[in-house]
This record gives C-alpha cells, structure tokens and sequence, in this order.
C-alpha cells in the first residue's frame, strides 16, 4: 500500500435524541437515546461513519456513551491517526492487542473505517463480507410502552401500514402472571397476522422462566429472548432443552467466544446477532458462523442504533444465508430526529438495503452539528 493516504482525523460525537414515547425496558425506561458517533477523515477526502450506540447508559452494559467517546478520544483514535485507512484488518489486529474490552468504541471505529474504505472501492459495505443474499430484510418492532391498550393500538397502527407484522414484547418488570396477561392480550387482538416475541432481558429466575414460558407457549407466543442472567449458560441450557417454546440468546453473546459456549452447551435456538455486542461487524460475522456450524438460527439485533448503526448492522445481516427470525432494525423509528437526508426505507415488512456506496446513506452534517451535546 502507498504510503500517502493517511487518516487525518477521528472524531467521537454524543448526540441525545428524545424517543418518540417511553421505551420500557426491564433494566432501564428510556426517553432519550444517545448516539455515539464516529466519523473517521482521510487524506483522499473520504469520511467513513461509525456508531457505538448503548442503551440506558450503563444499565444495559458495561460501556457508556461517555466511556465508549472518552476511551476512543484518550486512547484509540491516537493509535489511528496517521495510519493508512485502506488496511481496516490490520488497523482492528492493531487495536486489539492494545486495547482490552471496549467492543462497542471497536465497533463504531470498525465501521466507520470499513464504510470508508467500501466508499474508496465503491462498493456498498456488504460487498466486504461476501456480497449481500438478498435486497432486503424483515424488520420487528418493539411494543415496550408499559400500557397493555396503547401497545395493541400502536401494533394495528404498524401492521395496517404494512411496515411491521413481527412484535417483540418487552417484560420482566411485573410478575409472570401479570406479564403473561399482558403479552396474552395482545396476541389475542393482532391473531395470526403477526408473530408475537418476548424479551424479559434477564429479568427471571430458570424456575419464573420455565414457569412463564409455558404460560407463553399456551399464549400462542413463539419465541422469549434472554429470560435469565446472561451469565448462566447453563441455565440457558435448562430452558432450551426444557423444549418448551424456542429461546434466544441475547446478552450471553459478547462475541465470538461466548458464541462458542454457548453453542457447545446447545445453550440456544437462536442467536440474536448485534453488531456492537459483538465488538465490531468482523466479530458479529463470526458469532453467525458459529452459530451457522451449530445448526442455530440467526437473528438480527439491534442495541437500538440511529441510521448508522442501524445500516451497519443491515449491511452484514443482508449477507447471511439464512435469517429465519428476521431481525429487529427498527432503532431510527423510535427517534424524534433524523439525521439523514433521505429517511431509511422500511416498507413491506422490511428495511430496504441501498445499493450505494459504503454505508448507503447520507449524514445530514449540519444536522448532526446542531444536536451533538457539546454544541
Ligand atoms: O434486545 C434488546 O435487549 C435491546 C433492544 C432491542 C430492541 C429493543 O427494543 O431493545
Ligand atoms: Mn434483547
């Protein structure tokens, strides 16, 4: 590689957005998200996007938006700064025998340098994992506003729109029964037009979980997410083999070697993939290889990204074989402000997967400029 491209410039900015209602977790409400953003300049003009976007501060995880742009400001963007950008390997191979953890500040670097060099080929950025199997992908929507009636309403309102007819239910914060009821309800109302899901985000005991999810199979229910502690893998191992209902793992995946447990313990139907859980879209590909080899299906997670994560994440889901569960990219619907020129497209049950450039999508600069917190 010549030696005349450099990086110039890694900047990390922190971009509050108000969701558009109360998005209820059973680890945090949210009602604002914070995007971490990433934006990576290179001598040749060409600026990649990155996102290393988190959920409830540290309530979901172990890194903060404030960490994830402190760690890469004092520690990883010096490392970039100066380098060639073309050799996206090399540069992550450099910043992981350096940098210990730290997977969503990975991420965000990985893709805004891979969205960098895919625009330098010219090639959108599913063309570096092996070229996309297909244009498009189902997208869920996630009904968390704690109201049994205005989740019904807002699932009729989304389905009639076409743009979602898969609903994860977000619980754990009341007793089974009483989530149980609420869940039952709003199966009962959407029918067979929908697939109705239900994540408790570690929110259960193995007894509450195998309790509730024989309460949700009767319910019509047809998959729960994480109902236990992610570190219990065993205990994952009890409800999937308990062969009541499919389980998906979801905070017990921290990339590739969490991946190989917990596919050696045949501790789960389904892997929900993310790409900042994974520390970067290298190691997410990876998670969906193991799982491939382990005959476990895929799906495709969200940490609840703007339009770069988001599109990140649709690039690399959009190279998968298979993708029986769809995924869950709906993050930039649930925001009050868009960032991009031109809106994501999500129609027919699906987010459609431009054909451009890197990323394929256009940050609106002086937008981002207006709403970045330190202003
Ligand atoms: O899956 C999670 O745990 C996090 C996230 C994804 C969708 C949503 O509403 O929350
Ligand atoms: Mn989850």
């Amino acid at each position: 590689m010549s030696s005349e491209l450099k990086i110039l410039a890694v900047e990390t900015l922190l971009v509050d957005v108000p969701t558009i209602r109360p998005h209820k977790l059973s680890v945090a409400t949210m009602h604002h998200q914070t995007l971490v953003l990433v934006r990576i300049e290179a001598s040749d003009g060409i600026v990649g996007w990155g996102e290393g976007t988190t959920i409830g501060g540290l309530a979901y995880g172990e890194e903060s938006p404030e960490s994830i742009k402190t760690n890469i400001d004092t520690y990883i963007a010096p490392m970039l700064v100066g380098q060639d950008p073309r050799g996206v390997a090399r540069l992550m191979a450099a910043v992981a025998d350096r940098i210990q953890g730290n997977r969503f500040a990975k991420c965000a670097l990985e893709t805004a340098l891979y969205d960098g060099q895919a625009k330098r080929l010219g090639v959108p950025l599913s063309e570096l994992f092996g070229g996309r199997v297909r244009d498009s992908i189902p997208v869920a929507w996630t009904l968390a506003s704690g109201d049994t009636q205005r989740d019904i309403a807002e699932a009729e309102r989304v389905l009639e729109a076409r743009r979602h007819n898969i609903f994860k239910l977000k619980i754990g914060l009341r007793s089974v029964k009483d989530d149980v009821a609420h869940v039952a309800a709003i199966k009962r109302a959407l029918g067979d037009m929908a697939s109705v899901r239900i994540d408790a985000n570690q929110a259960w005991s193995v007894s509450q979980a195998l309790d509730g999810m024989q309460r949700l199979a009767d319910a019509g229910i047809d998959m729960v997410e994480q109902p236990i502690v992610a570190s219990d893998k065993l205990g994952l191992q009890r409800l999937t083999q308990a062969n009541i209902v499919p389980v998906m793992a979801d905070e017990a995946l921290h990339g590739p070697r969490d991946a190989f447990e917990v596919a050696s313990l045949q501790a789960a139907d389904i892997f929900a993939i993310k790409i900042n859980q994974s520390g970067g879209l290298r190691g997410a590909a990876e998670v969906a290889a193991i799982a491939k080899a382990a005959n476990i299906e895929l799906y495709g997670g969200t940490m609840l990204e703007g339009a770069v994560g988001t599109m990140a994440s649709a690039q690399l889901f959009c190279t998968f074989h298979e993708l029986a569960w769809g995924t869950e990219l709906f993050g930039p619907l649930l925001l009050t402000e868009e960032i991009l020129r031109e809106p994501l497209a999500y129609r027919d049950f699906s987010l459609q997967i431009p054909a451009r450039p890197g990323l394929g999508i256009d940050i609106d600069e002086d937008k981002v400029a207006r709403l970045r917190r330190d202003r």
